[in-house]
């Protein structure tokens, strides 16, 4: 009986221990659900379970590092100490964004939808749809994409917010700024029959971008499952689908259709070759050109979250960080540098996060 009382004994302080780890690794106690517990819990409890006992007790530092044989301390669970997950920090956010005019900017592939190796079948989800609905009808919203704005309009399908294309060069802002506008883009968005035209700041290399992508296209179509994507100003060469042994081929294909054209540029994103011209505009500019257009710039309380997962959202990431009191938010499942102050891993968690931003708003106005 004696040795039974303090077996209970040592269990229960061995519990507690292991709960304030929990604790220190940011796991949420205030704002908890179902969902999140899973959602946040299930990597860690995937990861012991995937992985045999005795590779548990042999993990080197470099993957893992070993606490003991029942807990182990990912690169991930590091890393997001510098980036807190915005699930678990969203008390702390709100908390800190209450009387702040919230606007939220969205990026959409890899965030409102999930990255699939078919580009034309990268779909929003119902619920996702009806999430960003409800946000944008409470904060202004925009989304800011590398696809064309068309494109990105046809799979968001909701006409409650803002769109911006070819990663920021084609804008739609808003006709009537929701605040007084210090004017300094205003008259961009309309002409001068006060009709909306998108800011599209790039559009003197439209022709030029045109022959590129006959040629780009042209170039490249031996090479078995690159997909070339028009993106209106910008021109995508999705490489997911392309055996590893041809893609030096199409790097250097892809290369030489520019080479000697300083009029544009190469960058990378997620298995694909953009190829842009050569402004100095990117989806930053797109964020300081919405706020602007909104009335909001000159405004002292705006509280600006942007969430995105690619190389190109590090711009606008920038753009909030300067700002002060904005959010920035990457969706990465993995250990990723950058601009972003907080994390989701992927677009389930943006789908709660937004959904928890709509439901405070309900409740706290
Ligand atoms: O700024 P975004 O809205 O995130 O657009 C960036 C690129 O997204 C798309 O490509 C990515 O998603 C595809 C579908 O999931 C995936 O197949 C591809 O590998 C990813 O790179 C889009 O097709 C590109 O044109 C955008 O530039």
């Amino acid at each position: 009986m004696k040795y039974m009382f303090l077996l209970l004994v040592a269990f229960k302080i061995i519990d507690k221990k292991f709960s304030k780890l929990q604790e220190v690794m940011g796991f949420q106690t205030s704002h908890s659900t179902t969902r999140l517990s899973q959602s946040v819990f299930k990597t860690k409890e995937d990861s012991i379970d995937e992985i045999p006992l005795l590779q548990r007790t042999t993990m080197n530092s470099t993957d893992h590092t070993q606490i003991n044989t029942n807990f182990i301390v990912t690169e991930y669970d590091s890393w997001v100490v510098g980036h807190p997950s915005a699930l678990v920090s969203f008390d702390r956010m709100m908390k800190a964004a209450t009387g702040k005019r919230i606007v939220v900017f969205l990026d959409y592939d890899g965030t409102l939808s999930p990255i699939v190796n078919d580009p034309d079948r990268a779909f929003m989800s119902d619920e996702m749809r009806a999430v960003v609905f409800k946000v944008a009808s409470y904060f202004p919203t925009a989304i800011i994409s590398g696809r064309s704005r068309d494109k990105v309009k046809d799979f968001v399908k909701l006409n409650n917010l803002y769109y911006a294309g070819s990663h920021g060069m084609d804008i739609m802002a808003p006709l009537i700024p929701i605040t007084p506008s210090d004017d300094k883009h205003f008259n961009i968005g309309r002409n001068k029959n006060g009709i909306e035209v998108p800011f599209q700041p790039a559009k003197k290399h439209l022709p030029a971008i045109q022959e590129i992508l006959k040629r780009v296209k042209n170039a490249i179509k031996e090479i078995k499952g690159a997909i070339v994507e028009d993106n209106g100003f910008c021109i995508s060469v999705h490489f997911r689908q392309v055996q590893e042994k041809d893609y030096g081929v199409l790097e250097e294909r892809v290369k030489s259709v520019i080479e000697n054209n300083p009029q544009f540029c190469l960058t990378e994103g997620k298995k694909v070759m953009e190829i842009r011209p050569s402004i100095k505009w990117n989806k930053g500019n797109a964020v300081e050109y919405f706020l602007d257009t909104l009335g909001l710039s000159s405004y002292t309380d705006v509280l600006p979250m942007y969430i995105g997962d690619d190389k190109t959202d590090e711009d606008a990431f920038k753009v909030i960080q300067s700002t002060e009191q904005g959010y920035p938010i990457i969706v990465s499942s993995s250990p990723r540098e950058t601009n972003a102050s907080y994390s989701l891993r992927d677009p389930s968690e943006v789908l709660i996060f937004l959904s928890w931003l709509a439901k405070w708003r309900e409740t706290s106005y």
